[in-house]
């Protein structure tokens, strides 16, 4: 009898994972080289984006990394080229250009970085900034701010690519989320919503340009030891604190060596740690599967971690409980 249903689940068990692995199959690019092919940042300039450029260059790829600061951008450029390995065919060049502000600049630029190092082939959007704060302090020209740099910063990028990656049937385009664009989180009001809105930007755009073989990447970092980062500390509610803890601090490094595998092998959903492991199985959705094994993971562990999010639910709960009753006190105390 017991053996039975052992031999019945197991069954259930195989037929779900040759369907899930189908699926992926049907769903996921093959792999792209990426020796040889141009690869465009933006933000390369820092933090993720940089460590990204000189990964890419590991690899053979030539690079241009973009941002505003031509002082910062020549310096991470020297910095990047000393990865190169074959001088003769790996180029890098910096391209200064502000990703937010004004369409026909970012065409420009783009287009004569094309021109200098060929088609683009893998676009990440990784410029980005954030800002923290309760909803009525933050400024509301904050709220505008991060769509502008955050959202848009990554759509007009990806407008300049798409038409010439769908010509050539060939391309990967990247968006930088982060946790906060899986969940909300105490004092990120005005930065959370613009990275959802990256994913809602690269599931509506992978059904469009998938028949041109064309593969999306969305990647969901945790805090990341970067300028960026350190900068974000000044004036960062102790409940965001705590709360963006839970899931640790991880060097830039790391955070680009599992960007650039996702993209490289055509993955849809990036995520970093454990944590974010754990959370993109949990806010999976209705995202492509572009691999079997993190199908068969979201549909066995989904509920399991539905359930561990009820105690990180009542440890942030907990944390806002603190802080709260500690401002109480300092107001009463002063
Ligand atoms: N570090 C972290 O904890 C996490 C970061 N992320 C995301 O990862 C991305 C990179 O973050 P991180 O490496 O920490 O950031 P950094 O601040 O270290 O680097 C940001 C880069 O983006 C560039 N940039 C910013 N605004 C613009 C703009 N308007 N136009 C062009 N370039 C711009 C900056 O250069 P310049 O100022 O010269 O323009 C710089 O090169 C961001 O999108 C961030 O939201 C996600 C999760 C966690
Ligand atoms: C099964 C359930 C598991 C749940 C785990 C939850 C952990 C959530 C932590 C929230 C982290 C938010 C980091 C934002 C980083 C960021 O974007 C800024 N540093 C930008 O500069």
């Amino acid at each position: 009898m017991i053996i039975t249903l052992i031999v019945t689940h197991l069954i259930i068990l195989a037929i779900v994972c040759i369907i899930l692995y189908i699926i992926s199959y049907l769903q996921s690019g093959k792999r792209l080289e990426a020796k040889g092919r141009h690869v465009f940042i933006t933000g390369g300039s820092s933090g993720i984006g940089k460590a990204l450029a000189i990964e890419f260059v590991k690899k053979g790829a030539c690079v241009t990394i973009a941002a505003r600061d031509q002082g910062k951008l020549k310096e991470a450029e020297t910095e990047i080229k000393a990865f190169i390995k074959d001088a003769d065919s790996q180029k890098v060049q910096c391209v200064a250009m502000d990703v937010s502000k004004d369409y026909i600049d970012v065409e420009r630029s783009m287009n004569k970085a094309e021109s200098q190092l060929g088609p683009i082939s893998i676009l990440i959007n990784c410029a980005g900034t954030s800002v923290s704060g309760t909803f009525e302090d933050l400024p509301l020209e904050k709220f505008q701010q991060m769509m502008q740099i955050n959202y848009l910063g990554s759509v007009y990028p990806t407008r300049v690519v798409v038409k010439s990656m769908k010509t050539r049937r060939q391309g990967r385009i990247v968006f930088v989320s982060s946790q906060a664009g899986q969940l909300g989180v105490y004092g990120y009001t005005a930065y959370s919503p613009s990275k959802y809105a990256l994913r809602g930007l690269a599931e509506s755009l992978q059904m469009e340009v998938k028949p041109y073989n064309i593969y999306v990447t969305v990647a969901f970092p945790p805090d990341t030891d970067t300028p960026g980062f350190e900068n974000e500390q000044i004036g960062k509610p102790k409940e965001t604190q705590l709360i963006s803890q839970s899931s640790g601090l991880f060097k830039a490094e790391s955070v680009a060596k599992t960007i650039m595998e996702d993209t490289l092998n055509g993955r849809f959903l990036c995520s970093i740690g454990l944590d974010g492991w754990m959370l993109g199985c949990l806010t999976c959705g209705m995202t492509p599967i572009t691999s079997a094994l993190n199908g068969i993971q979201q549909v066995f562990l989904m509920g399991l971690f539905r359930l561990v999010s009820a105690f990180y639910l009542v440890s942030f709960d907990r944390i806002v409980q603190q802080c709260h009753r500690e401002r109480k006190q300092k107001e009463k105390s002063s």
